[in-house]
């Protein structure tokens, strides 16, 4: 294509330009030669020189002689798919960020770095690695098929034709075998020559999938490359995975949110596990929800979507319930064993003394120790971590708040540090009340630290392991815990929601909640959902081996036995919660019956944050289309104060997406005129969809 001496080719290239700089699209440069769109360059940008991709090209004109021209051109890349900027281009219009920062900002770090030379040496390199034969092994073993999952198979196999892209939720009980479903349908789109992407919420969650998918992939006849992609990786592991992706060498891409951009030139089937779960929302920059840009991928790319979950999120329940989405279940557990009976233990018949609500009901302990005498496991779970929320003084009242934030700061005792989980602020535990002086000073309420200790007071001689955020802070410990687990060294688990997801753990027969009420009374709205679906994923990590299903157990420590939520979890019962739900929904005028959108703004005080809001909802209300938007008023954010910054939020409602698009672009561009008038704000953002209110 190039020939010496050819005019120039001018190219809009996507470049991460400032924040709020204005420059939301891509920017226009001068090349020697033509480059196709997708390719990587690097481009001067002020001062600096930095990576972009080449979004579109037109002949040099007139006022080419005003471009700068491209510094690099990062050939060893072959270019990113149209269907791959598509998707960019989406993301960046519906999350309303600067095309080249979503661009930028889903690419692996590394490869920003690189330049043409090192990169061509890293993909010769990962080219030979590929090119070595996989050590041989054996074929694996697929079980035979439940009549659930071969029934769901047919069905999607009759809806999986080429060209058709159907969306698929697998509606499947924890432990009714979705997994083998995931590896079915991805064995078939392997077998027809196509690329397999699976996203799971959690980073931990990673491991024991590849090694699923390693295990029914990795050996036989025609053995499979997995890669995972998530940010625990190296930038060198996470670039050599990326590239293996993009190349085609990799046959299945595992991964977390950030994996939905990964380059796929053969991309056949997209799987989503537990596809309600909030990780699956990014919570910073463009504020993507991978789960709705894998459905919007699928259609791109005329690939199927098959979402999973045992609570689907409502959204994709109802649109299951429209028929836009092809409904599956999988209604049994592998085995036929039964789901957990739930009891609900009322800590109103407690007596009311002193550390009344931070006790274990006695008819819990009771049941821990009937485990303990069997030798079967348990999972207490608590979703706080650290020994206690707050320290008080018994005696002026003092208690350890953030100076910083609008939060305490949480006793660990382990460390013996005050801690917030917010700013990151940490001190010794002062010795006496830094107010008073009075040396009695005593924590206030209950976390994971402290659940650990009273579990080992209550039992003498059981082995109690604690899986939470401070435990798993050093690479290979989760991994640790988790095995000792499963290799049975572990009578009582104690943890926080991380480990209430997805372990298909054999031996616990007695999964408790000791405090879940707060999530009852929150301002929320999907405080229910979340609740609801996080009490069902922990129940499901009880009796998984049907053997042992009859006697296993959930138990919730609760003040309000009789609301709602509690009794469709003693039912299992989650169309009937569903259903019940969206009702409340609809009238209520709630998602996913209307669609919102939250702007939040940060200043030094909450009245320069709440005055930028105001004017920016002056300005919304100028712009056409405005008269379908209902604006609520500033509120400050939950928690209010964060590391010394004040925020606030504004919610956006329309009944239709178009409707909230149509205003929101103008909206944002219109924006940086504020700065001017507002010094006060440091920032603000917008979240579409936002999923905490
Ligand atoms: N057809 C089958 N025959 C025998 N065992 C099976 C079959 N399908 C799945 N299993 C086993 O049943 C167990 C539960 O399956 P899996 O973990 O896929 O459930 P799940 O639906 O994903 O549950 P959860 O939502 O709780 O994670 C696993 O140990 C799996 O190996
Ligand atoms: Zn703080």
């Amino acid at each position: 294509m190039t020939s010496p001496g050819a005019d120039p080719v001018r190219l809009a290239v996507a470049v991460e330009a400032p924040l709020h700089s204005g420059l939301h699209g891509p920017l226009d440069y001068l090349s020697e030669r033509p480059l196709s769109p997708g390719a990587l360059v690097r481009v001067p940008l002020g001062r600096r020189d930095v990576p972009g991709v080449v979004w579109t090209t037109a002949p040099g004109d007139d006022e080419g002689h005003a471009l700068k021209a491209v510094t690099e051109v990062v050939d060893a890349l072959p270019p990113l798919s149209a269907r791959w900027c598509d998707l960019v281009k989406f993301t960046s219009t519906y999350y309303q960020r600067g095309l080249g920062e979503v661009a930028m900002a889903v690419l692996p770090p590394e490869l920003r770095k690189l330049d043409n030379a090192g990169l061509a040496s890293r993909i010769a390199k990962l080219r030979k690695a590929y090119d070595k034969p996989v050590p041989a092994a054996p074929a694996p073993v697929r079980p035979e098929l439940t009549s659930d999952q071969a029934d769901a198979l047919a069905k999607l196999a009759e809806v999986n034709l080429p060209g058709a892209a159907p969306v698929v939720l697998l509606h499947g009980l924890t432990g009714s075998g979705k997994t083998e479903v995931y590896l079915r349908a991805a064995e078939a789109a392997l077998a027809a020559g196509r690329q397999v992407l699976v996203l799971v919420p959690e980073i931990n969650l990673t491991p024991q999938l590849e090694a699923r998918f390693a295990e029914r992939f990795g050996g036989g006849d025609t053995p499979r490359r997995i890669v995972s992609l998530h940010s625990g990786l190296t930038p060198a592991q996470r670039l050599k995975n990326w590239l293996a992706a993009h190349l085609g060498l990799a046959d299945l891409v595992l991964g977390t949110r950030l994996a939905v951009f990964a380059p796929l030139p053969r991309l056949g089937l997209i799987v989503v596990d537990e596809e309600h779960d909030p990780s699956f929302k990014q919570q910073e920059g463009a504020r993507y929800s991978a789960r709705d840009l894998a459905v919007y991928r699928g259609k791109l790319e005329g690939s199927c979507v098959l979402l999973g979950s045992a609570t689907p999120s409502l959204e994709s329940w109802q649109r299951a319930e429209q028929g836009r989405y092809l409904r599956l279940t999988l209604a049994n557990r592998v085995g036929g064993g039964v789901l957990p009976k739930v009891r609900l233990a009322d800590m109103n018949l407690l007596p009311k003394v002193r550390g009344a609500t931070t006790a274990l009901a006695p008819a819990l302990v009771a049941a821990l120790a009937k485990r303990l005498e069997r030798g079967e496991q348990s999972l207490v779970f608590l979703n706080r971590r650290g020994y206690a929320p707050v320290l008080h003084c018994t005696d002026c009242g003092w208690k350890s708040g953030c100076p910083h934030c609008s939060a305490w700061r949480v006793f660990h005792k382990g460390d013996r540090t005050l801690r917030c989980h917010h700013c990151g602020f940490t001190q010794p535990v002062p010795r006496a009340c830094p107010d008073c002086g009075n040396l009695d000073i005593a924590p206030l309420g209950q976390g994971t630290e402290k659940l650990e200790e009273q579990l080992a007071a209550a039992l003498p001689g059981a082995r109690v392991a604690r899986i939470d955020a401070d435990t798993t802070k050093h690479k290979g410990a989760l991994e640790a815990s988790l095995s000792a687990v499963h290799a049975g060294e572990v009578d009582i688990l104690v943890g926080t929601q991380m480990v209430t997801k997805g372990h298909d753990f054999r031996r616990i027969t007695l999964v408790a909640a000791v405090n879940p009420d707060s999530a009852l009374f929150s301002s929320d709205f999907r405080a229910p959902e979340r609740l609801f679906s996080l009490l069902m994923q922990a129940a499901g990590r009880a009796g998984r081996d049907a053997a042992q299903a009859d006697r296993s157990e959930m138990w919730v420590q609760t003040w309000h036995p009789t609301h709602p939520v509690y009794t469709a979890l003693r039912q299992h019962d989650f169309k009937a919660f569903a259903a019940s739900q969206l009702k409340e929904r609809e009238i209520a005028g709630l998602p996913p019956y209307v669609h919102l959108a939250l702007m939040r703004a940060e200043a030094r005080t909450p009245e320069a944050a709440r005055d930028f809001l105001q004017a920016a909802a002056d300005l919304a209300a100028e712009l056409p289309g405005a008269n379908e938007l209902l604006l609520y008023p500033p509120v400050p954010t939950t928690i209010a104060r964060v590391a010394g910054v004040e925020r606030m939020q504004m919610l956006v409602e329309a009944s239709s997406r178009p409707q909230l698009q149509r205003v929101l672009s103008p909206w944002m561009a219109a924006l940086p005129s504020l700065r001017a008038t507002h010094k006060g704000v440091l920032r603000w953002a917008l979240d579409v969809d936002p999923l905490a209110i």
